[in-house]
């Protein structure tokens, strides 16, 4: 711990937050500038490293994820110091933070990297669980080995993971759209997936080029709760891979999909009994259930809009993020994104003098490439703190820097319901208004190939299954080729695209 209360008087590279975006801007730096001490400041007693980085193609890249205590970082980098305490206040006009502990640092350039927490439909109920870092999921585990059934609210990654992955448990999905996974697919994918999600048997999970995720660094020590509140860092792909993920059941999946509805009210046992309303059975297919109510006594009730309720163990609320920005806001003039995070220009820079942000925290505020959106990921978080370092670097010397390639197009591989899922560019067609064409080619439990074409070129592609199609369409979204003589050849199977443009 920092001994020193006053500030200290020499400013130097601060930064705060141990998830992926601030590990990675601390090494920048300390790669950067050897001889200067930077300064890295998390709430929580393990940091997440990234090894094994591996750039796949010109952006598509394949690296782990490591947690491991603090000191693991502090050998590598002999000139990057980690304090654990938690960010209280930003005094931005002085170049300096103060944490939990009462110390005071000095700062000449600073990266705020404190990610986001998750976005709760019900506050303080403690039935509704979020899920974020190591300790929300192992409390997540703890209430599903003694559940019978839960409730998952929100259509995005965490809920298209858990749908799949909870097993002898029945699960009630509530969704506000029509079709699965709206933050991803469209509905001809998400009809493509949804039949892994009636199988009964767990299949061999598959072995492919992804983010792994692991917890080997983690010291025993560091595996006692932070005592930090909800500040760990987020997880990430395969997080669940270290859970069994059991109710109390012996079946596997037996998930139901309540569409386009929302929660309208949250009961309590008692309370449900004194209102007098009537819960659903879990509906078994082909079978109308209106008729019939449950008679077991749950801890807990969530009526939707569609006027059903049905009573569970717990709800998970799997309903996005909010950026964690509380700490830095007052006093601060900081401009915020739509979505509450610190916006950032082109150099990864916020509204305040010297203080830059990445990762989870921030919002994109640049005018982005045709083919680029953010996204709240582990890609981007890492190459936000990588790029925020280099601008920092550059400031600093008095360089000019241009916009990093990573950038230009938006590529996320990643695995849902046992399919390696490749998306690229506008892969929903997003912002395109309805001048734009869809070509589609899938193999039921095989492949779903799906891309979005613009005046003849290439704007995205979903690919789901092992269609090895990704660098391919990559270059042809990043060059622009001209592919309107091509028509529906484009995905034919028979045709090799890759002799074709590569
Ligand atoms: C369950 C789950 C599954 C996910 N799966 C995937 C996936 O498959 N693929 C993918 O690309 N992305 C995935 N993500 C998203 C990805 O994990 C995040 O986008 C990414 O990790 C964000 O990194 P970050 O460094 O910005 O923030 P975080 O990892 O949240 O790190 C924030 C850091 O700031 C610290 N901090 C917070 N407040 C303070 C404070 N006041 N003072 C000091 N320190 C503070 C925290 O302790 C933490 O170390 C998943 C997220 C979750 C929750
Ligand atoms: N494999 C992956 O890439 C992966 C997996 C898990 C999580 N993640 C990331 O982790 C973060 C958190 O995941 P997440 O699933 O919570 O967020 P998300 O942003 O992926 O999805 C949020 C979902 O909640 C829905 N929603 C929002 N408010 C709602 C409300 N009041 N009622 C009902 N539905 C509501 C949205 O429509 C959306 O479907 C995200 O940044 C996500 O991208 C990624």
């Amino acid at each position: 711990m920092e001994a020193a209360r006053p500030p200290s008087t020499a400013g130097r590279f601060v930064v705060v937050g141990g998830g992926i975006a601030g590990v990675t801007c601390a090494e920048q730096l300390a790669i950067q500038f050897p001889s200067e001490d930077i300064l890295l400041i998390t709430a929580h007693p393990v940091i997440k490293a990234v090894t094994n980085f591996k750039q796949v193609s010109k952006v598509l890249e394949e690296f782990d994820v490591e947690e491991q205590p603090k000191t693991m970082l502090e050998n590598r980098f002999p000139n990057i110091k980690v304090i654990q305490s938690e960010v209280k206040q930003l005094k931005s006009k002085e170049h300096c933070i103060l944490t939990g502990d009462g110390s005071q640092h000095v700062y000449k350039k600073l990266c705020l990297c404190a990610g986001a927490k998750p976005k709760l439909i019900c506050e303080g109920n403690p039935y509704v669980l979020g899920i974020r870092d190591t300790d929300s999921a192992q409390e997540f585990q703890k209430q599903l080995t003694k559940a019978k059934r839960v409730m998952i609210i929100g259509n995005g990654g965490i809920a298209l993971e858990l749908v799949y992955e909870i097993e002898g448990c029945e699960v009630i999905w509530a969704i506000k759209d029509k079709a699965i996974g709206n933050t991803f697919f469209d509905a001809g994918a998400a009809e493509f997936l949804t039949s892994k999600l009636i199988a009964e048997k767990p299949e061999a999970r598959i072995a492919h080029k992804r983010t792994r995720y692991t917890t080997e660094g983690r010291k025993k020590e560091a595996q006692t709760k932070s005592g930090a509140g909800n500040l760990g860092s987020a997880l990430g792909p395969d997080w669940h891979e270290g859970l069994n993920l059991k109710g109390t059941k012996e079946f596997s999946h037996k998930v139901h999909i309540e569409t386009m509805c929302e929660v309208k009210k949250i009961y309590l046992q008692e309370e449900f009994r004194i209102s007098k309303k009537k819960s659903l059975p879990f509906p078994r297919d082909h079978c109308n259930q209106s008729v019939t109510t449950d008679k077991e006594a749950w801890p807990v009730y969530v009526e939707l809009t569609n006027e059903k309720t049905y009573g569970c163990d717990f709800i998970v609320s799997a309903t996005g993020v909010i950026p964690n920005t509380e700490p830095f806001l007052c006093g601060n003039n900081f401009d915020l994104g739509e979505d509450g995070g610190l916006k950032v220009d082109a150099h990864m820079h916020t509204s305040v003098s010297d203080v830059y942000a990445a990762g989870d925290i921030c919002t994109a505020s640049w005018p982005p490439s045709p083919f680029w959106q953010q996204m709240r990921l582990w890609t981007q978080a890492r190459q936000m703190g990588w790029y925020a370092a280099k601008c920092m670097a550059a400031a600093i010397l008095g360089e000019s820097i241009d916009l990093d390639f990573s950038f230009e197009l938006f590529a996320h591989v990643t695995k849902f319901f046992n399919y390696k899922v490749v998306l690229l560019g506008k892969y929903n067609a997003q912002g395109l208004g309805s001048d734009h064409e869809l070509m589609l080619r899938c193999t039921k439990g095989q492949e779903y190939v799906k891309v979005v074409m613009q005046n003849g070129q290439m704007m995205g592609a979903v690919l789901i299954g092992e269609t090895d199609l990704e660098e391919t369409f990559e270059n042809l979204i990043l060059n622009q080729t001209d592919l309107s003589s091509y028509g529906e050849d484009l995905l034919d199977p028979n045709i090799d695209l890759e002799d074709y443009f590569d």
